[in-house]
C-alpha cells in the first residue's frame, strides 16, 4: 500500500475510530513503538495541550477484554459525542440497538490469541471536568497474557506499560482472584517499578480488578459491593499469614493509589461458545448487560475519569509520547533484569545457591591448607592441594538436589570452577608473600648493587681512575637512596604504587641481569670443579689400562 493511501486510510479511522497498534511485537520478541502513528494521534491541535485520561485492559489472553473495550467505546461514542455532558437520565440508551454487532477493537471466539502488542482508539474523546479541567480520554486494547507465543518478559512487558502509562488500569480476570493472578501482578508491577525513578510515592493510580463469569453470587453479589468484598478477602493481611503471602499483598497495595474489584456474570452461552455470535445484544443475558450498565459509568463518567499523574504531575498528551519514548528504550535495552518463569526463577536460586555453598567449601578447606595463619607452603604441594580441593567442591554441588535438571546446572558448574580457579590464584598470591626469599628480593636486589659498585668504586680509585669510581659511588648513592625509600614505603604503608614501583625494578633486575650472571657464574666453577676433579682420575685410568694390556 502506498504511504498516501495509508494516511488516507488512517483519517478515516481518525474521524470513525480505529484500533491503532502502537506497541507491535516483532518475531524476535522485541517491541516497537510507532512514534509516527502515535504523534499523529497525540499532538493533534486540539489534543496535545490537553491533559490525558488514560485506560486500559489488561490480562490473560481469551478472556474477553476486547469484547468489553467494545463498549466501552459505545458509552464513549454516546457520552462524549460532543464537549457538553449528556444528562446522566439519558444514559440508559448508550449500549445501543439490540440487533447491531459489536464493533471497535478486533475481538472474537476461538482458542487462538487474537490482540498482540498494544492497541490505542485512534478517536481520541474530548470532555470538560466539573473543575474546568479539559481532558482526552485514551482507550488501550492489549496483548493478553501467557498465550504459547510469548515469553514472561513479552507479557511482562506489555502488563507493564500498559500499566505505567494508564490513569485506570483493568485487570481482566475469569471466575475468582486466585493467588497466581496476585503473583502475576506482583511480577508485572515490580517489572513497572523497576523502569521507573523512584519517587517515594505510589507509583501508578487506579487498578480495577474485573472478575469475569463470577459464580458465586449467593457468596458476594455481583457488581461492584460484591467486589469490594472479594477484594478485601483476597488482599487482606493477617498476623498468622505465612511472609510470602503478606508480601504479596503489601507489594500490591504499595503500588497503586486506589484498588477496586467488580464482579461481571456469566455473559451467557451463545456469547462463550456460539462462533457465529457477532456480539449483538439480544444474545447475550440480562444480568450481564444491567452490569455493564453499572460497571462503565463507574470507570468512564465524567466525574470518575481520573487524569493521568506522574511523580504528582498531570500528564498532557504530548507529553505521554515521550513517556512512551523513553518508557520502549528501558524495555529495549539490557539495563532491567530478565522475569522468568518460575521454574527457571527457582532453578537459578536453587543452582546459585549451591554454588555459594561449593565455594564456602572450598574456601574453608583452602583456608586450612594455606590461609593467613599457615606457614608456607611450596608450590607443587599448594596446587595438588587445590585440585583435591576443587574436586570436593564439585562433588558437593552435583550431589545437592537442585531444579532444572543436569543440563541447566552444567553453566553453574562451569561458573564454580572458574570461580575457584580465580580464588586459587588469591590463595597463590598470598603464598608467595610469605616466602621470605621473594619478600626479602627487593631490598637484596638493591643491598647487593650499593656493595658491588662500593667494591668497583674503591678497585677504581686504587688505580686513578675517579671518573669510574665517582660513577660508581652515584649508582651506589642511588640504590641506597632506593633501598631506604622502599623501607619508608613498607614501613608506612603509604606511596604504595612508588614502592610496587620499586619492587617491579628489582625483579626486572633481578631477571634480567643479576639471576643471568650469577647462573653463569655457577655453571663456570662447577664446569672447573668438574674437570679438576676428572683429569687426574682419567689419567690414572689410561696408565692402568697401559699396565694390564702389557701385563
Ligand atoms: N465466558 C465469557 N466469554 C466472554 C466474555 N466476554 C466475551 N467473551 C467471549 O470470549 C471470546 C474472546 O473475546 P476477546 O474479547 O477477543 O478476548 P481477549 O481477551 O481480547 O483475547 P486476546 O486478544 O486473544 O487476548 C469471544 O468469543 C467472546 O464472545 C465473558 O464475560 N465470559
Ligand atoms: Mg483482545
Amino acid at each position: 500500500m502506498s504511504e498516501e493511501i495509508i494516511e488516507v486510510s488512517e483519517k478515516v479511522a481518525m474521524e470513525s475510530g480505529g484500533a491503532v497498534p502502537i506497541i507491535i511485537t516483532q518475531p524476535d520478541h522485541k517491541f516497537e513503538l510507532d512514534d509516527e502513528a502515535l504523534e499523529r494521534l497525540l499532538l493533534q491541535d486540539d489534543i496535545k495541550d490537553r491533559t490525558v485520561v488514560v485506560v486500559s485492559v489488561a490480562g490473560a489472553f481469551r478472556k474477553g477484554k476486547s469484547f468489553i473495550l467494545d463498549f466501552f467505546l459505545r458509552y464513549m461514542n454516546f457520552k462524549y459525542a460532543s464537549e457538553d455532558v449528556i444528562a446522566d437520565d439519558a444514559d440508559f440508551d448508550w449500549m445501543g440497538k439490540d440487533d447491531q454487532p459489536l464493533e471497535g477493537f478486533s475481538w472474537r471466539g476461538g482458542s487462538e490469541r487474537d490482540t498482540t502488542g498494544i492497541l490505542m482508539w485512534s478517536k481520541i474523546f474530548l470532555t470538560t471536568l466539573k473543575s474546568g479541567e479539559k481532558v482526552a480520554i485514551i482507550l488501550l486494547d492489549t496483548q493478553g497474557t501467557f498465550d504459547s507465543e510469548s515469553t514472561v518478559r513479552d507479557c511482562a512487558t506489555v502488563f507493564a506499560l500498559s500499566t505505567m502509562i494508564s490513569s485506570i488500569q483493568i485487570y481482566n480476570l475469569s471466575q475468582n482472584i486466585q493467588e497466581d493472578d496476585l503473583q502475576h501482578l506482583q511480577l508485572f508491577t515490580e517489572y513497572g517499578r523497576l523502569a521507573l525513578a523512584d519517587s517515594g510515592k505510589k507509583p501508578f493510580q487506579k487498578l480495577q480488578f474485573l472478575v469475569r463469569d463470577w459464580s458465586f453470587p449467593y457468596e458476594a453479589e455481583y457488581g461492584e459491593v460484591g467486589g469490594q468484598k472479594i477484594l478485601d478477602k483476597r488482599l487482606q493481611i493477617s498476623k498468622n499469614q505465612h511472609p510470602e503471602l503478606q508480601s504479596i499483598r503489601k507489594h500490591i497495595r504499595s503500588c497503586f493509589t486506589d484498588i477496586n474489584c467488580f464482579l461481571m456474570p456469566h455473559p451467557g452461552l451463545r456469547v462463550a461458545t456460539n462462533p457465529h455470535f457477532d456480539g449483538r445484544l439480544t444474545e447475550i443475558e440480562d444480568e450481564f448487560k444491567n452490569c455493564l450498565r453499572k460497571l462503565v459509568p463507574l470507570l468512564l463518567a465524567p466525574e470518575n475519569l481520573i487524569v493521568k499523574e506522574i511523580n504528582g504531575h498531570k500528564v498532557k498528551a504530548k507529553e505521554l509520547l515521550q513517556y512512551f519514548q523513553s518508557y520502549i528504550l528501558v524495555y529495549s535495552g539490557d539495563e532491567l533484569p530478565e522475569p522468568k518463569s518460575m521454574l527457571v526463577a527457582t532453578a537459578e536460586a536453587n543452582n546459585l545457591s549451591a554454588v555459594a555453598a561449593a565455594k564456602e567449601t572450598y574456601h574453608t578447606l583452602m583456608e586450612n591448607v594455606c590461609g593467613g595463619a599457615k606457614p608456607y607452603l611450596n608450590s607443587a604441594h599448594l596446587e595438588t592441594e587445590h585440585y583435591r580441593i576443587k574436586a570436593t567442591a564439585i562433588d558437593q554441588f552435583s550431589k545437592k538436589r537442585k531444579m532444572g535438571g543436569e543440563e541447566f546446572s552444567e553453566t553453574y558448574k562451569i561458573k564454580l570452577e572458574s570461580d575457584m580457579d580465580d580464588l586459587y590464584l588469591q590463595f597463590k598470591l598470598h603464598n608467595e608473600s610469605k616466602n621470605i626469599f621473594k619478600a626479602a628480593r627487593t631490598p637484596a636486589v638493591f643491598f647487593a648493587i650499593a656493595v658491588t659498585f662500593y667494591v668497583l668504586s674503591g678497585i677504581f680509585g686504587l688505580f686513578g681512575l675517579y671518573t669510574l669510581a665517582n660513577l660508581c659511588n652515584l649508582i651506589m648513592g642511588i640504590a641506597l637512596i632506593t633501598l631506604i625509600t622502599w623501607s619508608y614505603v613498607r614501613y608506612s604503608g603509604e606511596m604504595i604504587e612508588f614502592g610496587e614501583r620499586i619492587d617491579t625494578l628489582a625483579t626486572l633486575l633481578w631477571e634480567t641481569i643479576m639471576k643471568p650472571t650469577y647462573e653463569s657464574v655457577l655453571q663456570k666453577s662447577v664446569e672447573h670443579a668438574v674437570v679438576n676433579s676428572t683429569v687426574p682420575t682419567l689419567a690414572r685410568t689410561i696408565s692402568l689400562n697401559g699396565k694390564l694390556k702389557a701385563s
